[in-house]
């Protein structure tokens, strides 16, 4: 890899009007006086972004003892692909990600970004890797005293871009995002789905060839959120940008990630494909994140009614998601007909993800056979998570 960073990236033809600015020739203005950063030989073709055995400790200071953020985790992401990483609060997914563009150093194994091993990286050598890479926050992390294209501008008068070039880059990128009329509005008078595109903007400034996002939608209202996974998903698909994106909801994942990683606890507990894990998640953990998603979607009256345990005599609410749109009518009638349990629908859903059909039931069993029943869908490939318990 040279220091050439803007042949890397696929022109799309009309992404957006301007999108054709994007080649503003940063090259020229990078370190050409550092030793350039090669890839090594031993990077699989494809594989833009790979953890191997990588360990991280945190030593211990004063009375904090020392705190093991991440075990042995072995990972590769593929160029131009968005990877999903979820997981609960002090699972390890930041500091996964500070690993990527060496804000933190591992203890232990290697983090390799495009065949180089991030963590040997001092000086300029390292800062033209961190070129490559562009990160966004979930409080978006601009300058209250800039403008937005001043924000955006800024990676770039550090590369030591001229002015002209600067100026052609930044209104293309801000025309990009959806902000030419915000120029020179102050992060004070924009709304959050602008800072955050702002962010998006500043984060694409150096042409990079891959993308963290931490929590980028974390602290945005439902709407925003898509907007901004839509502008996001456009740049993976538009400038073939590889997504590592951190965050603790299902619904960010699903609308965005190819693959996904369910961290818990600093161990890679799950790793498929995005399909594979919303209609056949294997550890408890991923499970309990849709039983988390599924419970906050139920109808009020039922939701107040949900109790934890189950009730001599009451029912049990579970979701029950199937791989097909037809094999549901099969397996529910198959339950009745052989093993006599009664089902009650409170609501379906035929959906597609990844262009593949996937539907969820939710539905109420009597709780003396629930476990039968969770037994008998297991046995015929179903996913099945409790929710609660009515009396
Ligand atoms: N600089 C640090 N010094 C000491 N411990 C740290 C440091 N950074 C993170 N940790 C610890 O490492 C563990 C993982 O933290 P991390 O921030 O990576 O989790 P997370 O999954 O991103 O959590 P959240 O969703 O709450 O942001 C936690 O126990 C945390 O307290």
């Amino acid at each position: 890899m040279t220091a050439d960073l803007s042949g890397n990236l696929l022109r799309p033809a009309a992404l957006h009007g301007r999108v054709s600015d994007f080649s503003t020739g940063i090259s020229a203005v990078n370190d050409t006086t550092a030793p350039a950063v090669q890839s090594q030989q031993g990077a699989l073709a494809g594989e833009l972004i790979k953890f191997d055995n990588v360990r991280k400790v945190f030593p211990a200071r004063g009375t904090a003892t020392e705190v093991s953020a991440l075990h042995d985790v072995s990972l590769s992401v593929r160029a131009g692909s968005v990877m999903g990483v979820i997981g609960r609060s002090g699972a390890g997914k930041s500091t996964l990600i500070r690993l990527v563009n060496g804000l933190d150093k591992p203890t232990g194994g290697r983090v390799l970004f495009d065949g180089v091993d991030v963590g040997g990286l001092t000086g300029r050598a390292l800062r033209q890797t961190q070129r490559q890479i562009g990160m966004i926050f979930q409080h978006f992390n601009l300058l209250s005293s800039r403008t937005a294209f001043d924000n955006v501008a800024l990676p770039l008068e550090i590369a030591g871009a001229d002015t002209a070039t600067i100026a052609k880059r930044v209104n293309a990128l801000l025309d990009l995002v959806g902000l030419a009329d915000k120029r020179d509005r102050y992060p004070s008078e924009l709304s959050g789905g602008q800072k955050q595109r702002v962010g998006i903007a500043r984060a694409l400034a150096t042409e990079p060839k891959a993308l963290l996002s931490d929590e980028a939608t974390s602290a945005l209202d439902p709407e925003t959120t898509r907007s901004i996974l839509d502008l996001l998903k456009t740049v993976n698909r538009e400038l073939r940008l590889t997504i590592l994106l951190i965050t603790h909801e299902m619904s960010v994942v699903r609308a965005i990630a190819d693959e996904v990683v369910v961290l818990e606890g600093g161990s890679v507990v799950e790793h498929s494909d995005v399909y594979d894990i919303f209609t056949q998640p294997r550890h408890a953990v991923t499970h309990s994140f849709f039983a988390n998603d599924a419970g906050r979607q139920l109808p009020e009256d039922l939701k107040a009614r949900l109790q934890p345990y189950a009730a001599p005599g009451g029912q049990t609410v579970v979701r029950i998601v199937f791989r097909t749109a037809s094999a549901d009518e099969a397996v529910l009638s198959k339950l009745t007909r052989v093993l006599s349990i009664d089902i009650n629908i409170i609501s379906a859903t035929v959906d597609t993800l990844a262009g593949k059909p996937f539907g969820w039931i939710i539905a109420s069993i009597a709780s003396s056979s629930t476990s039968q029943a969770i037994a008998f869908f297991e046995r015929n490939g179903v996913s099945t998570e409790v929710l609660g318990h009515v009396a």
